[in-house]
């Protein structure tokens, strides 16, 4: 994909060297995008092979909402968030628990009788907010808003959190009987995450719009520190020098998004150059 290839570039040659957490410095550029159109193929990295069967689990991990890794890990032998879990498989209130399990509290007022006579006394109930659903509802009946915000950052539980969300906040867009969803990313490692994340939210788009009866149509991303880790430059190199191949395609069968399952998205014509090996810095 060029604009994979063009975002690499622009990231080598405009980005700064900085030191961060994990101990592995970045090549890093402040403020990238790149927008591509659903319609021209499932953006799935060609010049390397990107482990598409991975790439579906961890959004079907997602839209799960749990607060632990057990079935990515253990049920489905996927293990790409197994360096942030503990041994139970704890992950924290991460994007499966804001995504379908956002928490807030209700307030109500209740009447009480007290000695001097009827006093009022505030309740809160907790209570949890499916955000997809919500979104899903939303395309379907109102299509128009500009309100189909989905937010990942709990700014209260980030410290229960094993690692505060990179995708930060996402945005459903309708125009033209066409599906479009904007990413923001807060910080993106360019050789290992992005492909991850613009296929993943490319498939997440597609099987919403098969939902709600839509066409895909654009997805956008916006990645504030997009960084590459300086052990992957070589790589990334070496992708550059590949020739992009023809884009696959995606199939999706049309579950509701607590019935998918991986059988329900089909990879087409996928031709891949080899794999490259990238180190995962934690
Ligand atoms: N530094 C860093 N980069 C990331 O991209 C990242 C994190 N941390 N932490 C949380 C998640 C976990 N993600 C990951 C973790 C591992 C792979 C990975 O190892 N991918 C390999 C093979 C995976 C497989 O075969 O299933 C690859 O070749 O893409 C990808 C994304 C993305 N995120
Ligand atoms: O979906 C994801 C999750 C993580 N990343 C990358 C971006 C950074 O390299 C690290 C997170 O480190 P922070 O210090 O918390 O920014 O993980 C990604 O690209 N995509």
């Amino acid at each position: 994909m060029k604009v994979y290839q063009d975002l690499v570039e622009r990231v080598l040659d405009n980005g700064v060297r900085k030191q961060n957490r994990t101990g592995t410095d970045t090549i890093s550029s402040f403020s990238e995008f790149y927008k591509i159109d659903l319609n021209d193929g499932f953006p799935l990295l060609t010049t390397k092979k990107v482990p598409f069967r991975s790439v579906i689990l961890e959004l079907l991990w997602y839209l799960r909402g749990e607060d632990h890794i057990r079935w990515l890990r253990d049920e489905k032998d996927c293990h790409i968030w197994d360096a942030w879990a503990d041994e139970d498989g704890h992950v924290g209130p991460i994007y499966p628990v804001m995504w379908r399990k956002f928490p807030y509290f209700e307030e109500t007022e209740i009447d009480l009788e007290g000695n001097a006579g009827k006093v009022k006394k505030r309740v809160y109930e907790k209570k949890e907010f499916d955000q997809i659903r919500h979104a899903v509802d939303t395309i379907k009946n109102n299509p128009e808003s500009r309100r189909i915000v989905i937010n990942a950052w709990h700014p209260g539980l980030i410290d229960q959190m094993a690692l505060p969300p990179c995708h930060v906040m996402f945005i459903f867009n309708v125009s033209n009987g066409r599906l479009n969803c904007h990413l923001t990313q807060r910080s993106g490692d360019i050789a290992l995450g992005i492909p991850f994340n613009m296929a993943c939210y490319a498939a997440l788009t597609m099987t919403i719009a098969k939902l709600t009866g839509l066409e895909p149509g654009f997805f956008a991303h916006t990645i504030v520190d997009a960084h590459i880790y300086v052990n992957h430059i070589d790589g990334l190199k070496e992708q550059l020098k590949r020739e992009p191949r023809a884009m696959p395609e995606l199939q999706i069968s049309g579950e509701d998004i607590d019935e998918l399952d991986l059988e329900h998205f089909r990879l087409l014509n996928y031709d891949p150059h080899p794999r490259i090996p990238f180190e995962v810095a934690v």
